[in-house]
């Protein structure tokens, strides 16, 4: 999924500044970005806005894939947010299962790469339980094997590895990277995760500024 970005702006009703001002990029389909940038300088609002969750008051933003056609971000993305939103009654397996099964995958199939993606997430033996036990950081988790298990081809993640240690940001990390088809675009304050992606922007004044280091391949 190619992703392009023309003059986005974007303000908040009854807001005096544009949090988001001329904003252009691209991503080539398969490739990943980092946006970082500091607190409140609107990562969680460029998100929203290219996931379709807010209508930026000018600007475009388009996703195509390979054959140049041209899709809904609800319809192609996967998310990984800051807030969990877990069924909490339903089980780790299931809360996994949803994005895949809401896709039309066979519940078998479903259930295969639920169980993957919990082995890769470390959290392979805490299947049955309820979600609604699980810490904040294992609930982060669960949301990582949501969108592992789900094929869809363009993951929109808020600070995925913001609540988890070392070893398992690294097993996480690897894992979105080896998914080598899908488009990343990672919010991220972690310099590690910023490193593994192809591509890395600061987000400065309302817009995107290329950073020199962020020339990195995948692996
Ligand atoms: N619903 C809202 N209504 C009005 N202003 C908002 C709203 N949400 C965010 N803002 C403002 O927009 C600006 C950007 O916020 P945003 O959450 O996008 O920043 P961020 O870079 O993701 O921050 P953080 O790293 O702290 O999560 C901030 O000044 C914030 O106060």
């Amino acid at each position: 999924m190619r992703l392009v970005a023309e003059g986005l702006h974007f303000s908040y009703p009854g807001g005096d500044r544009s949090v988001l001002a001329n904003l252009s990029f691209e991503v080539q389909s398969g490739t990943s970005a980092a946006i970082i940038g500091p607190s409140g300088s609107g990562k969680t609002t460029l998100l929203s806005v290219l996931g379709g969750l807010l209508p930026p008051q000018r600007g475009l933003f388009r996703c195509t894939d390979d054959d140049g056609l041209d899709h809904a971000p609800a319809d192609v993305a996967t998310w990984v947010l800051q807030t969990v939103s877990l069924l909490p009654e339903r089980s780790v397996r299931d809360n996994v299962c949803l994005g895949a099964y809401l896709d039309g995958t066979p519940r078998d199939l479903a259930r295969e790469r639920a169980a993957d993606a919990l082995a890769v997430v470390g959290l392979a033996d805490r299947a049955s339980e309820p979600a609604g036990v699980l810490s904040g950081g294992e609930g982060q988790r669960v949301a990582i094997a949501r969108a592992l298990a789900s094929r869809r081809p363009l993951i929109f993640a808020d600070e995925p590895t913001g609540q988890l240690d070392a070893s398992t940001t690294a097993a996480v990390l690897d894992a979105f990277f080896a998914l080598a088809s899908r488009t990343i675009v990672l919010i991220t304050h972690d310099e590690t995760a910023a490193a593994r992606c192809d591509i890395v922007w600061h987000l400065v004044d309302g817009t995107l500024v290329r950073s020199e280091a962020g020339q990195k391949v995948r692996r």
